[in-house]
């Protein structure tokens, strides 16, 4: 028997502008022993890598608040407070991470410590968001942030206390799934 139980039969293009979007056909053994053929569209988004900032002596984080049209398409407003986070472009994860917090918050940070690796939405992307906590201070801020203008990105930086920042999650304000998990990191493992 094939120790693996699935094989990727193939797939086909439907659009391939930012990245790919693939409508895949794989074979995947049942546990019963049967095969089935299945399709499913595949969003070849790429990984990114996000990080909290987190000041243990003023219990304080950094966040960012910036639109995000899926939200706003599946009915909220698309204003959303998340981690500073951005897409690898080649780069690797520490290093890539670093860059985004200085362009995103103005915070010049080196030490940054990996948590885990989460799969966005793992059905429909390939997504794989690297994540990471960092500390921080107000010495460390260089500029404003903000983000890129020129990629149309137009991101308030917000300073929250670890208390206030849990309430939001708990109140169903801060709704970004790798901002959660990581103010609960930070909660269990840091405050
Ligand atoms: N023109 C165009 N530009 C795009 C498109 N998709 C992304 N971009 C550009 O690519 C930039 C990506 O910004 P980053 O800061 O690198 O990424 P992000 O949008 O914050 O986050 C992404 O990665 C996160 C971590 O993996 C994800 O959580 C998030 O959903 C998103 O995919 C955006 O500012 C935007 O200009 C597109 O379809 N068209
Ligand atoms: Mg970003």
């Amino acid at each position: 028997m094939d120790a693996d139980p699935v094989r990727i039969a193939g797939h086909e293009l439907l659009a391939d502008d930012y990245y790919p979007l693939k409508k895949v056909t794989y074979d995947q053994r049942r546990r019963d022993g049967s095969w089935q053929r299945e399709t499913r569209e595949v969003y070849d988004s790429a990984s990114g890598a996000a990080a909290l900032l987190y000041d243990l002596a003023r219990r304080t984080v950094v966040l960012t608040r910036q639109f995000r049209i899926g939200a706003r398409l599946a009915g909220h407003d698309g204003y959303l407070i998340e981690v500073p986070a951005g897409v690898l472009d080649g780069k690797s994860p520490d290093e890539r991470v670093r860059a985004e917090l200085l362009e995103e918050t103005g915070y010049r940070i080196e030490r940054v410590d990996k948590v885990m690796e989460l799969f966005a939405s793992p059905g429909s992307l390939t997504e794989r968001v690297h994540c990471f906590v960092a500390p921080y201070d107000p010495a460390m801020r260089e500029h404003a942030g903000g983000g890129r203008r020129d990629e149309g990105e137009d991101i308030e930086v917000i300073e929250l206390s670890f208390e206030d920042a849990l309430a939001r999650v708990a109140s169903g304000e801060i709704v970004d799934a790798k901002t959660v998990v990581l103010l609960q990191y930070l909660q269990l493992h840091l405050a």
